[in-house]
């Protein structure tokens, strides 16, 4: 056209990109609600209604996984109606003072039509997931069956690989929202709830349906702190026996953390699948989306193996604390190291051992 620039995908994707991104700051977490409950007298948080409020507060936060099954409260064990309303439903990450705005300046997309094909040799994120698993192939993780299908989901959603990063479609993308290489933003797919159990506290367990390996549970969500802070409010969680720190500190980073996720003051039904399983059947997978910086993938929760109905979702915590942190804190008796009582026939006997 005479005169006219042509405007392609690329180019706007390209514009878009010059926003300031969207993203929440942790000093804005609104904990109203919080405060209100927690000034009532102790027999209401013990009461029904409790629960009640407690699962609205959750359906609300669902906006972000429409068509996610509601999330229950059950308690059978104590007569607390809710876990403690220490912390704000949320399936988003909140920045923390000094964590820098998602990088999507240098983040690489698509401009594909429709649903990415895994095939494509034009697809940019297609591209990018490819080139990321030739190390992988290099050191034998991939199995030689490995089909070279980049996209680490099969056709179903399910994840394939859990050893590497995953890089999903992002906004900038021109692929639609049922593309292959969108799960983890399209929500969790299977019921769960939060059940209070004897020993463990608040636990997620399955619902009445099997779940299938590679199933995306949630995003560890939370603050995203520097690890400066996380180290500094560690000390104190340690000293009264929990924690909900995870520092983001894959072998691809080379095991160093600059970031960590704390899920104390926010956080979804991930904070209460932090419990810890000497067999455990989920994963913590990073996965990338909108954020072009390596340091700052999402935490998200996939599982391993098939979960039965009703049966308890739970992680290790083995690896996911430095030795000398377990060493010095064993030492001090801090009661973040507790008696193990996930029950299965390997238990180490101890938390963090
Ligand atoms: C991050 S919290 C997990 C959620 C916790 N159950 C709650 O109610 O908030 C971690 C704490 O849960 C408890 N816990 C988790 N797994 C456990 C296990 N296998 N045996 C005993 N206690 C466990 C410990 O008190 C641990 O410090």
């Amino acid at each position: 056209m005479d005169g006219y620039p042509v405007v392609t995908w690329n180019s706007y994707s390209q514009a878009q990109r010059l926003l300031p991104p969207k993203y929440r700051l942790a000093k804005d977490l609104p904990h109203e609600l919080q405060d209100r409950v927690n000034a009532l007298p102790q027999s209401y948080r013990h009461s029904h209604q409790a629960t009640v409020l407690f699962e609205a507060m959750i359906d609300e936060a669902m906006d972000d996984e429409l068509g996610a099954p509601p999330i229950s409260i059950i308690n059978e064990v104590t007569d607390e109606g809710a876990p403690p309303w220490e912390f704000v439903y949320t399936n988003q990450m909140w920045y923390g003072e000094g964590v820098p705005a998602p990088d999507i300046k240098n983040l690489k997309s698509c401009g594909c039509v429709g649903r990415c094909d895994p095939k494509s040799k034009t697809c940019g994120c297609a591209k990018r997931q490819r080139q990321h698993l030739k190390r992988y192939i290099a050191n034998g993780t991939i199995p030689s069956t490995w089909n070279g299908v980049p996209f680490l989901y099969d056709n179903k959603g399910s994840l394939q690989f859990f050893e590497m990063p995953i890089f999903e479609c992002n906004d900038f993308c021109g692929c639609d929202e049922d593309c292959p290489n969108r799960v983890v933003q399209r929500g969790r797919r299977y019921a769960i709830n939060i059940k209070r159990t004897e020993f463990k506290g608040w636990g997620v367990f399955n619902g009445p349906k099997r779940i299938p390996a590679g199933s995306f549970i949630g995003i560890y969500a939370g603050e995203l702190l520097t690890v400066e802070e996380s180290d500094r409010r560690g000390v104190l969680y340690n000293k009264f026996g929990r924690t909900y720190l995870f520092d983001i500190d894959f072998h691809y980073m080379g095991a160093v953390a600059t970031y960590s996720v704390d899920a104390y003051h926010a956080g979804n039904l991930t904070s209460f699948l932090q419990n810890h399983s000497c067999d455990p059947n989920c994963e913590i997978v990073p996965c990338y989306i909108n954020e072009a910086n390596m340091e700052k993938p999402l935490l998200t929760i996939f599982t391993k193996r098939d979960v039965e109905p009703s049966e308890e979702l739970s992680f290790s915590y083995i690896g996911s604390i430095d030795k000398d942190t377990a060493k010095n804190a064993k030492k001090n008796k801090d009661a973040v190291y507790a008696e193990c009582h996930c029950g299965s026939a390997n238990c180490l006997g101890v938390l963090f051992s």
